[in-house]
């Protein structure tokens, strides 16, 4: 069974603690915070204070995507604002190796992103490092996107590269995930699947999330 991170960029910001609420009492395993800078993506989100309101009520564990540039530059304050998987991609990262290390140093769990351009092979030399990896199935920067169809391909590679070089991490993948896609994704060896606009915009979002951690692979 997959595990299931609901990104709070499609929740309603008005009623955030709502929907906070919402997630805690769900099948999800992960809050997905998604971070955007107006600069490593087109799109401005939130920042430290709201990964902190979100803290205040969160019941699970804060996953948090940082789509900016020198990333470096905050990983304290989001350690702070309560970030307890921090994920930096590696496009924005020219010391990723450093910047893992310091994630780590912090008492969070290190993650590594990869645009749909990025090949998986980019990831070789510090798969050891990560706890998980995220493969965009989107370009970062928007919800509600449509879904790449070549990331089923790179999750393919990713499980193979795992199993290569020995070590253990789990695979996200996050955009434009829905019933359709689900099933193909966790029979291509997703552990781990980000949700928005399906979960948020959907009449039931509870009964969303279980629809999406029960879901039927071949
Ligand atoms: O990182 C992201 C966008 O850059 C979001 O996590 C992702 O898009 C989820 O939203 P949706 O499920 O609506 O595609
Ligand atoms: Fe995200």
């Amino acid at each position: 069974m997959p595990l299931i991170a609901p990104s709070i960029l499609a929740a309603d910001f008005a009623n955030l603690q709502r929907d906070v609420e919402m997630i805690n009492h769900s099948a999800a395993e992960y809050i997905h915070v998604d971070v955007m800078d107006g600069r490593f993506v087109p799109n401005i989100s939130f920042g430290m204070p709201v990964c902190a309101a979100v803290k205040r009520h969160a019941q699970k564990p804060l996953d948090v995507h940082l789509m900016i540039v020198e990333p470096e530059r905050y990983l304290e304050d989001f350690r702070k604002a309560g970030a307890d998987i921090i994920t930096v991609h590696i496009e924005a990262c020219p010391n990723l190796h450093r910047t893992l290390q310091h994630i780590k140093e912090l008492g969070a769990q290190a993650s590594v992103a990869i645009n749909p351009h990025t090949p998986v092979a980019s990831l070789s030399e510090i798969l050891g490092e990560v706890s998980q990896v995220l493969i965009m199935s989107v370009n970062p920067g928007f919800g509600g996107q449509s879904f790449i169809e070549n990331t089923y391909r790179k999750v393919r590679e990713l499980v193979e590269l795992r199993a290569d070089a020995g070590v253990n991490f789990d695979i996200e993948v996050d955009g434009g995930v829905n019933l359709d896609n689900a099933p193909l994704l966790v029979d291509a060896g997703v552990d781990v699947l980000v949700a928005g606009s399906f979960v948020f915009k959907s009449n039931d979002p509870v009964a969303t999330i279980q629809a999406l951690k029960g879901v039927e692979t071949d």
